[in-house]
């Protein structure tokens, strides 16, 4: 029955209404083509007894590359491949030999070609297959770089490209460096920086062949640092094929309603001869297996199925962080590695309309009209390490080693498939070529962009480039579609696997639509009929039971079938979702992995990577709500500390002792209050149970370097400004209150970054981490300057100055103390003329009673008892007068200078000290500094 499948494929890269405009094949089959018969001389197929003429649809299909009737078109059967080099004779191209192809057809290198799960074969000469076709070649010229600019001599470019097809030398260039002309001829010669433009030329006729079932292969090949990256991935603003052709796979399956697709993508690479999935990382060294079913292929490797480009473009991401890329001496981001990224891709025909169930909705038993084969294509997209001249890096010498060795052996298997029949391919001799085996024998239409640099400094390599170009050029292939229809096709697999699912449904709605209805009892007496009752009640709870576990079932059953439809995609499916632009969103399904044993089998993971899904979910769940519970508790704390900050009296103490109820888990965030209350100068008074344990608010940073870290409560959340000064108030603060200080190896986690990861955690960690920075560095800058003091004082204390200053201090001293001599004998010269003047006094007074007894009692007259005694004895007195007189002036005179001299003194004295006072204080400050230095 199976014959007939084929048939009804028809020859679908005509029938295809995509937009993807097919491009011109390269010499694939132009009526003389078609007719001459010579590809079955020069194809790797040419030993296949079966091979067909080109159909009617492939004669159809317009050429591809630029027509150029020549010689070597009409003998080699293809009306437009251009020739490799010309030495300068544009006008004669020189004659291609024929292409022969000496890889025998081996139909162990094609995928999936035969074999149906019926047993029926659908044999490959059935199958649409393309005319042979030489590879598509396209050389593209990138711009000058910054380097290559600057290099004296630079920049006249040594390449120009002729009619968008050949390459030939600059005239300036074959001028200046006298060489031979050269001229090379492919199907495409770019220059510039416009990746659409590559795209379009070279490679988008092969993303629409591969989604019609032909396997396609697209290479970069180049010079290190000529541009392979940039055109396969792209910059930002210009996409490269990779991502072009994700885009058009989506843009396919949309607009072709007819058939429905399941995708599946896997990225490796081949660095130092040895294989890594980069997508499991992992995962390394796999191994190269080939059968006769499946062809070459690696394994184990994970494949993802995908469901929208943004999925594929974020797989890509991911495996391009694996990618083994280092600085050169020539690349700044040199890939160091092939990497292959494959689409595999397959599709059928949607089944017709599904019958109604009974219940109205729509299923599919598979009874209905016979599934139509899978068609099953791989599109691989390589980018290729480049070759370079020797590294200056050890490690980069090595690679460079394994790179220039592989992509020698693909020039060796390129010649060799080009040179007469019958010869060995090497393909063992590298991964590379032995992963690319099955593309370049044949099945599979092969795409290579050859990308060179345009400076003379890289003329030769860049030669060498143009001549691979030019003998890739003659390789030819013949790519049919290969068709399965086991369940080695997914697709196959997940429709069968729904049809069951499906008639399991009706069967489970069914059976819950069965009665246990009284009326079979009817005709029994009631004693047996109470007992029957009774039985039927447990049978009806039995049923009840069954009926909770069927809906179970049933959900299951639902939740498979919608999750494997998912899986399939087709043009209604792809626009339920949104289109296919960069922002669709994919179906929210997780991951989906398969897996290619060794023996070509392909194992799902669904199962596992669900529980694995639903596993993580469950962590996640946990983690965020352990970090809602830190988070609410740390804002409680902080909430408090502002409060308290602001001078409000928070019962801190129950906060604390609610937090410290917690279970050990949040020891984190016991340790983390406190450091924060430490660096923003809270401490909590010793004992903190019961009175004793009030929270202060505690500037112990600002008492010792005159700052204060939490009187912001921005401080906090780590927006302080910088601290603000001190207030009167705080500066009553007592040194030895008690404090409970930072925990053990806080400060670490603080400082130190890498401990640090772990703490980042949460935004609001990640502030307050970023504060408690903040603040110890200014506590640092604090601390420095007092150094810088201390050591200028220690630097002053040396100096002349300051012996100067110790000398005066000392020569103040010795004044002080003449000075303190002087006014001792002063006070005793003082003391000595009072007692003088009580003596003459004294004296006067006794002589002055003797003289008043002489004279007869004269009386006083006077008010002044001497005066008036003076008076009253006017013989004597005018000499005791003037004796008292005398005396009296005399004392006056001394008291005056007393006076003066206790003035003068005093302020002598006064002087004195402050200078004393302000030595002193210097000294003491010097000496307590010394005495800090000394402990320090
Ligand atoms: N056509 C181009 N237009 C603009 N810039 C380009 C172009 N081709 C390459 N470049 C720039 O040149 C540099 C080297 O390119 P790229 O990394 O793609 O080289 P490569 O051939 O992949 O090198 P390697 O083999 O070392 O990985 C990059 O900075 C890239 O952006």
């Amino acid at each position: 029955m199976f014959k007939s499948v084929a048939d009804r494929l028809g020859f679908p890269h005509s029938t295809s209404n995509s937009s993807l405009s097919s491009h011109p094949s390269s010499g694939a089959s132009s009526p003389t083509s078609s007719s001459s018969g010579h590809h079955h001389r020069t194809s790797i197929f040419s030993s296949a007894p079966h091979v067909r003429s080109p159909s009617r649809q492939q004669q159809q299909t317009p050429l591809h590359g630029r027509t150029a009737p020549s010689a070597s078109a009409a003998t080699n059967g293809r009306a437009t491949t251009p020739a490799g080099p010309r030495r300068a004779a544009p006008s004669v191209k020189p004659v291609l030999p024929p292409l022969t192809f000496n890889n025998s057809r081996d139909d162990s290198n094609s995928l999936y070609n035969s074999v149906t799960s019926a047993g029926s074969t659908t044999d490959e000469q059935q199958q649409p297959s393309r005319a042979a076709e030489n590879v598509t070649v396209s050389v593209r010229v990138r711009p000058f770089s910054v380097t290559e600019l600057r290099v004296a001599g630079g920049p006249a470019e040594v390449w120009a490209v002729q009619e968008e097809s050949r390459i030939t030398y600059a005239d300036e260039y074959t001028m200046a460096a006298r060489r031979a002309a050269v001229d090379y001829a492919y199907d495409h010669a770019l220059t510039g920086s416009d990746n659409e433009l590559i795209y379009s030329s070279s490679v988008k006729h092969l993303v629409q062949s591969a989604m019609e079932g032909y396997n396609g292969t697209v290479f970069a090949y180049g010079q290190t640092s000529s541009g392979k990256t940039y055109t396969m991935s792209g910059a930002e603003k210009q996409p490269g094929i990779t991502p072009r052709a994700v885009d058009d796979v989506f843009k396919y399956i949309r607009e072709n309603s007819e058939r429905e697709f399941l995708l599946r993508v896997s990225y490796l690479e081949i660095y130092n001869e040895s294989i890594r999935d980069l997508l499991s990382p992992e995962a390394i060294d796999l191994r190269i297996h080939e059968d006769k079913k499946r062809g070459v292929y690696v394994s184990p490797l994970k494949e993802e199925i995908v469901t929208t480009p943004s999925q594929v473009m974020r797989i890509l991401q991911r495996g391009d962080q694996q990618r083994h890329t280092s600085s050169t001496d020539y690349n700044a981001h040199s890939s160091r590695s092939h990497s292959i990224f494959q689409i595999v891709i397959e599709s059928r025909e949607r089944a017709p309309t599904a019958p109604l169930s009974p219940s109205g909705r729509k299923f599919s038993l598979g009874l209905g009209k016979s599934p139509s084969a899978v068609r099953v294509s791989q599109l691989n997209l390589i980018d290729l390490a480049g070759s370079e001249k020797a590294s200056s890096d050890a490690d980069r010498r090595k690679e460079g080693a394994f790179i220039n060795k592989s992509l020698l052996t693909l020039g060796t298997v390129i010649s060799k498939l080009t040179e007469e029949k019958g010869a060995h391919i090497p393909y063992r001799d590298s991964k590379l070529t032995r992963i690319l085996q099955s593309s370049l024998s044949g099945n599979a239409r092969v795409s290579v962009i050859c990308t060179i640099s345009p400076s003379f400094m890289n003329v030769e390599e860049s030669h060498n480039t143009l001549k691979f170009a030019a003998r890739v050029k003659k390789v030819v292939t013949k790519a049919h579609t290969n068709q399965v229809m086991d369940d080695k096709a997914l697709l196959e697999k997940y429709r069968r696997e729904i049809s069951e699912l499906k008639a399991q449904l009706l069967l489970t709605a069914a059976a819950g639509g069965d009665s246990t209805g009284e009326e079979r009892f009817g005709d029994l007496d009631k004693e047996k009929h109470a007992e029957l009752s009774h039985l039927l009640e447990k049978e009806r709870l039995k049923h009840e039971e069954e009926m909770v576990e069927m809906n179970m079932v049933r959900n299951a059953l639902k939740e498979r079938i919608e999750h494997l439809t998912k899986l399939i995609l087709t043009s209604q499916s792809i626009n339920a979702k949104g289109g296919t632009g960069p922002n669709s969103q994919p179906a929210a399904m997780g991951r989906y992995t398969v897996e290619t044993t060794a023996d070509g089998t392909v194992l799902e993971f669904p199962k596992e990577i669900e529980s694995r899904l639903a596993r993580k979910d469950t962590i996640v769940r946990q983690l965020q709500n352990e970090l809602e519970d830190q988070q609410s508790k740390v804002a409680m704390m902080k909430n408090a500390l502002q409060r308290t900050a602001m001078g409000e009296v928070v019962d801190i103490e129950k906060t604390l002792a609610k937090l410290e109820m917690e279970p050990p888990r949040d020891k984190f965030l016991i340790e983390k209050r406190a450091s924060i209350m430490n660096m923003n100068g809270f401490v909590i008074s010793e004992g903190t149970s019961g009175e004793g344990g009030q929270l202060v608010n505690r500037l112990a940073s600002k008492k010792r370097f005159g700052k204060d870290l939490s009187s912001s409560p921005d401080a906090l959340t780590g927006t302080s400004e910088g601290p603000t000064q001190n207030t009167a108030e705080d500066s009553d603060l007592k040194d030895d209150d008690a404090s409970i200080l930072l925990p053990e190896g806080e400060s670490l986690a603080i400082d130190d970054e890498d401990e640090d990861h772990d703490l980042m955690d949460t935004p609001w960690n990640r502030a307050e981490l970023i504060s408690l920075r903040q603040a110890k560095r200014e506590l640092e800058i604090v601390v420095i300057e007092q150094e810088k003091k201390l050591e200028d004082m220690v630097a002053f204390e040396d100096s002349d100055e300051f012996r100067n200053l110790v000398l005066e201090l000392e020569d103040q001293r010795e004044r002080i103390l003449v000075m303190e001599e002087e006014r001792e004998t002063l006070k005793a010269t003082i003391a000595d003329q009072r007692n003088t003047i009580r003596r003459l006094e004294l004296d006067h007074l006794e002589s002055g009673r003797t003289d008043s007894t002489a004279l007869g009692g004269m009386a006083a007259a006077s008010t002044s008892p001497s005066v008036g005694t003076l008076a009253t004895s006017p013989s004597s007195s005018s000499f005791t007068a003037a004796m008292a007189a005398a005396a009296a002036s005399k004392i006056r005179e001394l008291e005056a200078m007393l006076q003066r001299e206790r003035r003068f003194r005093m302020e002598e004295q006064t002087q004195s000290m402050t200078r004393i006072a302000s030595l002193e204080a210097d000294l003491t400050i010097l000496q307590a500094e010394r005495s800090v230095r000394e402990c320090s």
